[in-house]
């Protein structure tokens, strides 16, 4: 069950009347979230039916939102397939329903390739160089939240919950991460807005054709080299045991350099970025696990996937020459 808030008939129309986008022909709650409430809106015009989604937002204030959903604008208007915010008469695109922040986006069409190929990766690859570079000139500024300060702050914080054997790991690789930070190798990364958070299940297929990209709500200010490691992370392993998958690696990072080639530090630095993807993930599933914060909305992660994605990058590294 995802359907947090409940809409009624009344309150979307009086939404869809603001964004003057015509008249309500079905609301329709969807159940697989587990943070927001997220409803597909169907609207008729004189030129048809249009679907949308409407996301309520439960945890994100009205402070923190306008960073996402001004970027989500921006993506759209320099032609990303990513969803686009839809605005009132006074171009306002955050809006409240049920007293709730709220936004209003197109539908992608499609599903999630839960079991990508080369080509589907190369796909993402290329379209995540056109974001990366169609994100150099959005103006507003909010780091990565989940970046390397918090994994400083969060991995104290989860030590108690965890062996030995996985503290002198978590310990051991945020000490070589904050060491990597300080290099003038890293100093030099190339960055910007990156989504953070590009899993199989945030980019949209029909067929075997890409639609786009959703779920910008782990957007931030942060190297390109770490957007493309969390995405190697996920498209480019086998998901059971963590293990790299050379065909999807080279697919993915070949499609990408073909948008934006990679400099010599972001070659260099793949394999320390790759492991630090990993960090990432294994430090919030553990938090999201062994601290479910009051009221959260999240059905936690298995965090032992991303210990051994950690490992396996630790033991195997994967060199850019190696692609
Ligand atoms: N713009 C969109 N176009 C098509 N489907 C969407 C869109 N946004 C969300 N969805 C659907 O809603 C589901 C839940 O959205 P998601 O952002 O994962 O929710 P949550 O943030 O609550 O986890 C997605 O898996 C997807 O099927
Ligand atoms: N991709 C993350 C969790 C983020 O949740 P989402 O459903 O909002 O994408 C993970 O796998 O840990």
């Amino acid at each position: 069950m995802a359907v947090f808030t409940e809409v009624s008939q009344d309150e979307a129309t009086a939404l869809l009347r603001a964004l003057n986008l015509g008249e309500l022909a079905e609301l329709r709650g969807i159940q697989s979230g587990i943070e927001n409430t997220n409803y597909f809106v169907t609207v008729r015009d004189v030129l048809g039916t249009r679907e949308f989604v409407l996301t309520l937002f439960e945890r994100l204030t009205a402070e923190q939102l306008p960073f996402y959903l001004y970027l989500m604008k921006h993506l759209a208007q320099h032609g990303i397939p990513v969803p686009d915010p839809a605005a009132d008469r006074n171009g306002e695109i955050l809006h409240t329903v049920c007293g709730k922040p709220a936004a209003l986006v197109n539908k992608l069409e499609g599903k999630h390739e839960l079991a990508p190929g080369p080509d589907h990766c190369a796909q993402v690859g290329a379209m995540l160089a056109r974001m990366h570079l169609a994100g150099r000139d959005y103006g507003r500024r909010q780091p990565n939240l989940r970046g390397l300060a918090w994994w400083n702050e969060t991995v104290p914080v989860v030590l108690p919950f965890v062996s030995a054997e996985q503290a002198a790991l978590l310990r051991g690789e945020l000490a070589f991460q904050n060491h990597v930070a300080a290099t003038s190798a890293y100093a030099a990364l190339p960055r910007g807005p990156v989504h953070a958070d590009l899993f199989r299940d945030n980019v949209m297929f029909d067929g075997d054709r890409l639609t786009g990209f959703f779920d910008f709500y782990f957007a931030g200010v942060d190297t390109w080299l770490f957007d493309l490691a969390v995405c190697l992370n996920d498209w480019a392993i086998d998901l059971p045991t963590g293990v790299h998958h050379p065909e999807r690696a080279r697919a993915f990072v070949e499609a990408y350099a073909s948008v934006r080639p990679l400099s010599a530090a972001e070659r260099q630095l793949l394999p320390a970025m790759l492991r630090a993807g990993a960090l990432r993930f294994w430090i919030s599933r553990l938090w999201d696990f062994h601290l479910p914060r009051e009221a959260s909305l999240l059905n936690p992660h298995d965090p032992s996937h991303f210990e051994r994605v950690l490992r396996e990058r630790v033991r195997h590294p994967v060199s850019a020459a190696g692609l």
